[in-house]
């Protein structure tokens, strides 16, 4: 289990996020929705240790900042919006840096932790690439390759920040069922952001609405992909449909010609 309670965090004294607090039990799905600059990003950072913050983010009751960096990497895997890559390295050898924190010291990477990164790799539809340097290759199988090293790591929990960004709809699909499979076959914990509503609402068991770092909406995707509460926060002209299997569906609206 998962908690934040009254989770505030910023940069240089200035909070950008205040008074979070919401429960993510384990094999459930939270996804972080919000306007551009809500504080998403800083949310999710704070979870993951990498930005401080006052109030408390417990892990099975207890403070993650109270677990060393090792510690916390065994029990979650992060992956930032927009990494800085080692350019150099090929597809394995950065999805290989996932198994670091599971190798004793000085140890090398055994015959387990390649088996386990291929086994990544095909899931992300990157076996073909696995000898390619990072620097060859395109937006959407960077940020797979990216995705790899994290799922390599095989945490029980998952801090995702906009993984679906530059992927087609079928890598994104693909992805996100993928990430769905290790929730409900591994118990994995999931936590991201998405800046794509509809399948936020697809994937996620709950939806966290921020706006200028609060909290303004939480619940499931009926309650919070409400039209006329995202018109408000996004400033934006949208409705929201029933899709074919009955989830919300939001389409954005053109202004009506002059
Ligand atoms: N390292 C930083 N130093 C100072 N301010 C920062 C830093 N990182 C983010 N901010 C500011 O904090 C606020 C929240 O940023 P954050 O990246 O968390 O938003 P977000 O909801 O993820 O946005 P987006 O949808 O645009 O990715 C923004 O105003 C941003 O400018």
């Amino acid at each position: 289990m998962l908690e934040l309670v009254g989770v505030t965090a910023g940069y240089r004294g200035r909070p950008v996020v205040s008074e979070v607090s919401v429960a993510v039990p384990r094999g459930s799905w939270l996804a972080i929705i919000g306007p551009n600059g809500a504080g998403k990003s800083t949310l999710l950072k704070s979870i993951a240790g990498l930005v401080p913050h006052s109030g408390s983010v417990l892990l099975d009751g207890r403070p993650v900042q109270q677990l060393s960096a090792r510690e916390r990497a065994q029990v979650m895997g992060y992956s930032p919006q927009t990494p800085l890559l080692p350019e150099g390295l090929s597809v394995t050898a950065y999805a290989l840096l996932g198994r670091t924190p599971h190798l004793g010291t000085l140890a090398r990477e055994g015959p387990r932790d390649l088996a386990v990164v291929e086994q990544v790799l095909a899931r992300l539809d990157l076996s073909s690439m696995a000898r390619r340097l990072l620097r060859t290759l395109s937006g959407g199988e960077r940020q797979r390759a990216v995705l790899a090293r994290v799922l390599a790591q095989q945490t029980g929990i998952l801090l995702l920040d906009e993984p679906t960004t530059g992927l087609d709809i079928g890598h994104a699909q693909a992805l996100l069922e993928l990430v769905d499979r290790l929730r409900t076959e591994d118990g994995t914990t999931v936590v991201t952001t998405l800046h794509d509503l509809t399948l936020a609402g697809q994937y996620a068991d709950r939806l966290l609405l921020l706006d200028r770092g609060s909290v303004v909406a939480s619940g499931d995707s009926a309650s919070v992909l409400n039209a006329s509460v995202l018109a408000q926060h996004y400033d934006a002209r949208l409705s929201v449909i029933e899709g074919p299997d009955g989830s919300p569906v939001v389409v954005p609206q053109r202004h009506p010609p002059k």
